[in-house]
């Protein structure tokens, strides 16, 4: 009898027991995830159709719990329902609590047998649509839009609770602020918000910084220290870059987490912790776990519950209220910017994310407009410059270079052309060009400069 497919790293292996019924192929719509139990970590995409779960090694999910029966649950996945059925076993199902026979089960439970907990967790949770907030603002993380208001949703939801949280998104997009805002939401906030940075931390001297360690255990170790999960104790603690910790420390981790217990470096026993641990990365983690950075056991664990921060390109929206957050942070009024200024703001793509934003709204702040950023540079030029050349050469020229380059360039001649014709027309009065082409009079003046076509005031 074939096991059902685990997806510890590796393609999930959908195989089937051969009395089961033929099955559609499906979307995978859920996913069955141990959440703690001999087989914490494993996970298990279920397409519609009947799974067997028990300690019985030709069941299609294997438990391997002590206290589960060789035959024990039988979970009915169809399109639209769940149901799960105890088939007899000694020890029973439970689910949040409650004892059951026949349960219809909701994506986002947690089903309790023997030892085991196994949530049933929905395939693409964040990317389904999630009701809008009508707040704009999460502890000090602001947004109107909507990708921010989903998420707003959703963090709520998750301070609420008490599991583990994974945050993505790329640097500079308010991690650090949505653990923060986790932890000042939650059932914690009167405890420790402990942070760790673990891509500042010296890879020797990780173990003792999320763990502590005892007098003399390394050179340098002059007393006892506790570590950042002890130090936590009653509150949260934040790893931030956790896709830096190195393999030999992530088993350690993952025993954090499973049995809330911590060992000090050089010391024997294992300490008791009360911590709710939010995890970040900017990496993608899957992928590292393919490429066999990262424990995919851990990766597991940590990502039951995610939450992801859009970059601030896809929600440009967000920029005025966030340059009125920034200048009120620094003390200064809305009208510390311009019109224009703020106009330019919203067409550059960010790539530092609201972090590059908070840093040169403070330096036009100080210091003008002359310290607005560059649009993105040119790439470094062929023989000729693109515009020179005729579209099928550049085409094929562009064809020749890596996607990004090739891209930029054949958008550089395209803006080139553009703005040499539309100057032409419009007598080289920029401000006529900038009504004409319907953008912004400061922005079209960048591009000019950017193409060496701006010759002095409009
Ligand atoms: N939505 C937001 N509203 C207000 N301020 C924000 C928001 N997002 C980020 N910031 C500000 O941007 C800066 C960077 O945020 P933060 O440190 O939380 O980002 P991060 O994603 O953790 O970055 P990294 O990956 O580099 O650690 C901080 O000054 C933070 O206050």
């Amino acid at each position: 009898m074939a096991r059902f497919g685990d997806d510890n790293g590796e393609e999930d292996r959908l195989l089937r027991t051969d009395a089961l019924p033929a099955l559609r192929p499906s979307r995978v719509r859920v996913r069955l995830v141990v959440l703690s139990g001999p087989e914490a970590g494993q996970s298990y995409p279920l397409t519609p159709g009947r799974y067997r779960l028990g300690a019985d090694p030709a069941s299609d999910i294997v438990i391997a719990d002590r206290a589960v029966s060789r035959s024990h649950l039988l979970l009915d996945v169809r399109e639209d329902t769940i149901q799960a059925v105890d088939v007899g076993s000694r020890n029973g199902s439970f689910c949040e609590g409650m004892r059951f026979t026949t349960l219809d089960v909701r994506p986002g439970a947690v089903l309790t047998l023997g030892t085991t907990e196994l949530k049933l967790v929905p395939e693409g949770e964040q990317s389904r649509a999630m009701p809008l907030s009508t707040r704009e603002r999460f502890g000090n993380l602001v947004g109107t839009s909507r990708r921010m208001r989903e998420l707003f949703t959703l963090l709520e939801r998750l301070a609420q609770g008490e599991s583990d949280v994974l945050i993505q998104g790329e640097t500079g997009t308010g991690k650090e602020l949505c653990a923060e805002a986790l932890h000042t939401h939650g059932t914690r906030s009167k405890g420790p918000f402990v942070i760790v940075d673990l891509a500042g931390v010296a890879p020797q001297l990780l173990e003792s910084e999320l763990f502590g360690h005892v007098k003399g255990a390394f050179t340098g170790a002059q007393a006892d220290r506790a570590g950042a999960f002890e130090r936590a104790h009653g509150g949260t603690v934040f790893l931030d870059e956790v896709g830096e910790l190195p393999l030999e420390v992530q088993p350690r981790l993952l025993r954090a987490l499973e049995r809330r217990q911590v060992k000090r470096v050089g010391a024997n026993d294992y300490r008791a912790v009360d911590v709710r641990v939010v995890a970040a990365t900017h990496q993608d983690l899957e992928g590292a776990v393919k490429a066999g950075r990262f424990r995919g056991d851990l990766f597991h664990r940590l990502a039951v519950l995610r939450a992801t921060l859009p970059p601030l390109r896809e929600r440009p929206e967000d920029i005025p209220l966030l340059i009125d957050t920034v200048l009120e942070r620094m003390g200064k009024k809305p009208s510390a910017l311009s019109d224009q200024t703020r106009a330019l703001l919203t067409q550059y793509p960010w790539p530092g994310n609201v972090r590059e934003l908070r840093n040169v709204v403070d330096r036009v702040v100080n210091l003008g407009e002359s310290a607005l950023p560059d649009l993105p540079e040119a790439p470094v030029r062929a023989a000729r410059p693109a515009a020179d050349l005729d579209p099928e050469d550049t085409l094929s020229l562009a064809l020749e270079l890596p996607f990004k380059e090739a891209k930029e360039r054949l958008i550089e001649g395209f803006e080139r052309d553009y703005l040499k014709t539309l100057l032409e027309r419009c007598g080289g009065n920029v401000s006529k060009a900038s009504r004409e082409a319907g953008i912004d009079r400061v922005y079209l003046r960048k591009l000019l400069r950017k193409h060496g076509l701006a010759s002095g005031p409009d």
